[in-house]
């Protein structure tokens, strides 16, 4: 059986409302970012190895497929349909059985990392699909609060999804609308990606890997009932708001800064319930206002007092940071628009709703004072396309040895280089699910 390179991607997020009220199964408004993370798949030098590059995290690790205990593990899988069925939570005994072969992998990092594969790959793969290479590259920051581990917790659900023959080809073009309601392979990369950000944070709330699989804006809200399915309300007319994205760089981990939240709702339960009913009460109000029929400037200013609340909020619940307090105050000194932290906080990014009517020359001396202080600014466009594969016969012949070939990738040295090859110059031979 021999398999054909192929590429996966799949988008980060940005939490406009709602990062850590999200865990707690109040509702949060989120919507999928034009930068992504893109995995190569090809076969291996060796068929008999499995090999994963994670260049962005200095990651490089191979296995013989025969080290991998398959039939351990498949004790503890069931299949409906032959398709392995999703559990609540991951499941120990496959945990354990895993940590015989991650033995030799020391940093916590690249465990987590491996963890993260190969809990997916022994689920939605068998031992008779021959040995692949693995190559991630993001075009995100990672670790800043634009689930960079939900876009490659997609990408790896995706592809293994794919090897494993449990989801159709994926066949529309990004210019085609799909209309079905009911999507059951977006659904099976949704809930199997939802295990990896598992292995990444041990308590996501599965919005970032939703936003990831289904792209476009969502409100979503994870039930607090075991076994009930979240609930994602699709945004179609997200308003157009001009949002600026600032990267503090202060690296900081969402399984730590989730846990730090646990604590406090632990030691001051009603204090903490409150805050967090507060969240639920401003997102709800956020997106009535979103979907109004019409959205002026009254409701562009109800939405920046709200960010305002929000990052309040937060702060109250411990998860801001110097560096974006400073953002926020050098924000409200030049009365850019209204700032919060995004996504886990402790670090990483914050955004900003930018008034209208700011000047440019302002705004410049914003970022001008952001960038003296070390810290990044974005521009980036907002709702864009889920989880996509770009196969081999939907390349032309003369682009295809470029393309998929784990050299060029692996070369490439930035964001532009990426998005230029793989994004801007064959953005039509995309095909999405
Ligand atoms: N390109 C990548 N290659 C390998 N692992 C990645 C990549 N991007 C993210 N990760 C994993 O996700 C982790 C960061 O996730 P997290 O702390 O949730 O921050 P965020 O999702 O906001 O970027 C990294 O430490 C790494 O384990
Ligand atoms: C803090 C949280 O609400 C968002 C975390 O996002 P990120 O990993 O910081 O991009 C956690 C979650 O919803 O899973
Ligand atoms: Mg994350």
């Amino acid at each position: 059986m021999s398999v054909s390179p192929f590429l996966v991607s799949a988008p980060g997020k940005v939490i406009i409302y709602g990062e850590h009220s999200a865990v707690y199964g109040k509702p949060a408004i989120a919507a999928a970012l034009s930068l992504r993370a893109y995995l190569l798949v090809t076969p291996s030098e060796d068929l008999n190895v499995i090999r994963l590059d994670f260049p962005d995290i200095e990651l490089t690790h191979s296995w013989n497929k025969d080290e991998i205990p398959w039939e351990d593990i498949r004790k503890y899988i069931t299949f409906e349909d032959e398709k392995p069925v999703i559990t609540e939570e991951l499941v120990p005994e496959i945990i354990d059985s895993l940590s015989t072969v991650l033995g030799n992998v020391d940093s916590k990092l690249h465990y987590t990392a491996c963890l993260c594969f190969l809990y997916l790959y022994t689920n939605l793969c068998n031992k008779d699909i021959p040995g692949m290479r693995f190559i991630v590259k993001s075009t995100l920051p990672i670790g800043a609060g634009l689930g960079s581990s939900a876009c490659t917790a997609v990408c790896l659900a995706s592809a293994l999804a794919r090897l494993g023959k449990h989801v159709s080809a994926a066949c529309h073009t990004a210019a085609e609308k799909v209309t079905k309601k009911e999507n059951s392979d977006l659904d099976f990369i949704d809930s199997w990606s939802l295990m990896g950000e598992k292995c990444f944070h041990g308590n996501p709330s599965g919005i970032d890997n939703a936003v990831a699989t289904y792209g476009g804006a969502v409100m979503f809200q994870r039930t607090t009932l075991p076994s009930q399915p979240s609930v994602r309300t699709t945004m179609r007319n997200f308003p157009p708001i001009k949002l600026l994205l600032t990267n503090t760089k202060v690296p900081r981990s969402t399984a730590a800064l989730v846990g730090n939240v646990a604590q406090v709702n632990r030691a001051y339960p009603k204090c903490a319930g409150s805050i967090l009913d507060a969240m639920e009460h401003l997102v709800l109000e956020a997106y009535q206002i979103m979907i109004r029929p019409t959205f002026g400037k009254e409701e562009k200013d109800q939405l920046r007092e709200l960010v305002n609340i929000n990052h309040g909020l937060l702060v109250a619940l411990g998860v801001s940071h110097p560096a974006l307090e400073k953002i926020k105050i050098i924000g409200d000194t030049h009365n850019i628009g209204s700032t919060k932290l995004t996504g886990a906080g402790g670090g990483g990014c914050a955004i900003s709703l930018v008034h209208d009517d700011v000047e440019e020359e302002v705004l410049q001396k914003a970022i001008k004072e952001f960038e003296n202080e070390g810290y990044e600014t974005f521009e980036t466009s907002l709702g864009g396309k889920g989880v996509g594969c770009l196969s081999l016969e939907d390349v032309s012949k003369d682009k295809r040895e470029n393309v998929f070939s784990a050299e060029v990738f692996s070369s490439f040295k930035d964001r532009d280089e990426v998005e230029k090859a793989l994004k801007s110059e064959i953005y039509e031979s995309w095909r999405f699910w």
